[in-house]
Formats: structure tokens, sequence, C-alpha cells
């Protein structure tokens, strides 16, 4: 098997994207093109993807957007009042995982990931602060495939921040932005291609 370490860049500096009540850094070429197209086709055909179910206007509502949930295998989560267990580590995603926590210092045991296949699909403004995750920990989040614009919204002064995630970028959000900053992935109808995105996290020890 390849092994993806050895074939990528490694991360110039960060582009600092928020300066105020938690930080957010930004690494244009986590992977290379090359790696990025490998990464997107394995985690497109070795994964399970299923429909996401969000909450619209009081309703449950069916999206056409996929996800996939990545663990350890203690690392269950209540979703829509039902335990979820997550998916086996692939060989790809442990080896994601090795990198990123070497780059950023911290560790990681589970991996939500998102499939949009066109631009008409994006995601709400929301914060990642689910009980079941360790707040002191950041969140990072890997982009594969399309350009899609991601921007962040402060909680209480509502000013707003946007970037574009190249594909085989790198966005880490440091805590205490969960807590002051929603986030959306934006909805564009220039966008017709697809695009993967993982965001590792750490979900707390139930013991
Ligand atoms: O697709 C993205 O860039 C954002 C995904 C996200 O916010 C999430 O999975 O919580
Ligand atoms: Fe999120």
């Amino acid at each position: 098997m390849q092994n993806l370490l050895f074939q990528t860049q490694s991360p110039s500096e960060p582009i600092v994207i928020l300066a105020k009540d938690g930080r957010a850094e930004y690494f244009n070429h986590f992977y290379d093109a090359d790696t990025s197209d490998h990464l997107f086709e394995k985690l497109l055909s070795s994964l399970s993807w299923e429909s996401d179910r969000i909450q619209m206007f009081g309703k449950l509502v069916t999206t056409s957007r996929k996800v996939a949930w990545v663990g350890d295998p203690d690392c269950s989560y209540t979703y829509s009042g039902v335990p979820k267990q997550p998916q086996n580590w692939t060989d790809e995603l442990l080896q994601i995982k090795q990198k990123l926590e070497q780059v950023t210092g911290h560790t990681y045991n589970s991996c939500l990931l998102n499939l949009y296949h066109t631009g008409q699909e994006g995601m709400g403004w929301h914060s990642d602060d689910e009980k079941e995750l360790d707040n002191s920990n950041p969140i990072a989040s890997i982009s594969l495939g399309a350009r899609r614009k991601f921007a962040f919204r402060h909680k209480q002064d509502k000013t707003t921040n946007a970037l574009f995630l190249e594909n085989g970028s790198l966005l880490i959000m440091h805590p205490p932005i969960q807590e002051y900053w929603h986030h959306s992935l934006l909805k564009t109808k220039t966008v017709m291609s697809p695009r993967i995105n993982l965001t590792f996290r750490k979900i707390l020890s139930k013991i």
C-alpha cells in the first residue's frame, strides 16, 4: 500500500482566520493535489455513507448530504436520541489522523465525514459543541474535492468572517471558538463537483 505520509508536503505557516474569542488556523496545502484526489476516491469507496437527519423548523428532515462516522469502538454518541456506534478506522483515515496528530500536537479518537455531492448541499449555522466532545481539544477539518466557501459568525456581535476551503486544506478550530462562534458551509449554484470534509474530534471517555 502507498504510504501517504511520505507523499505529502509539510504544511507552511498557517493563516490565522479569527483574532478574538478563539482562533482558527488555515493551512492551504496540508495535502498536495494528487494525494487529495487519491484520498477522496478511497474514502468515497471504502466507507459506508448514510443520509443525515437534521431538525429544520421543528421537523426531522433527511438530507441529501451524506455522512460517515468513524472512531474508536468506545466512541459512541447519541444522535436524535439514538446511540450510534462508529465505523472502524480505515488505513487511509489512520494515516491522516497520524499526520494530523504530528502537526497539531493533539490526539483525536473520532472523525465525522460529510459528503456534499454539489454546491446545492451545504451545512447551516451551528457550533461543534455536543456534550460528548472534549471541548479543550481543537477540531481539525480537512477538505478534499471541490473548493467551497466556509464562514464564521460571532454568536453575540454577529460579525462574520469567510474563507474558501481548498482541496487538500486543513482548518484547525481552537477552543473556545465553538463557544463564541457559529460556522457554516455555504451553498452555491456554481459548484457542480463533490467535496468530502473530515472533522477530527475528541470524544470524552465514558469512564
Ligand atoms: O464541511 C465543512 O467544511 C463543515 C462541516 C462541519 O461543520 C461539521 O461537520 O461540523
Ligand atoms: Fe461543524
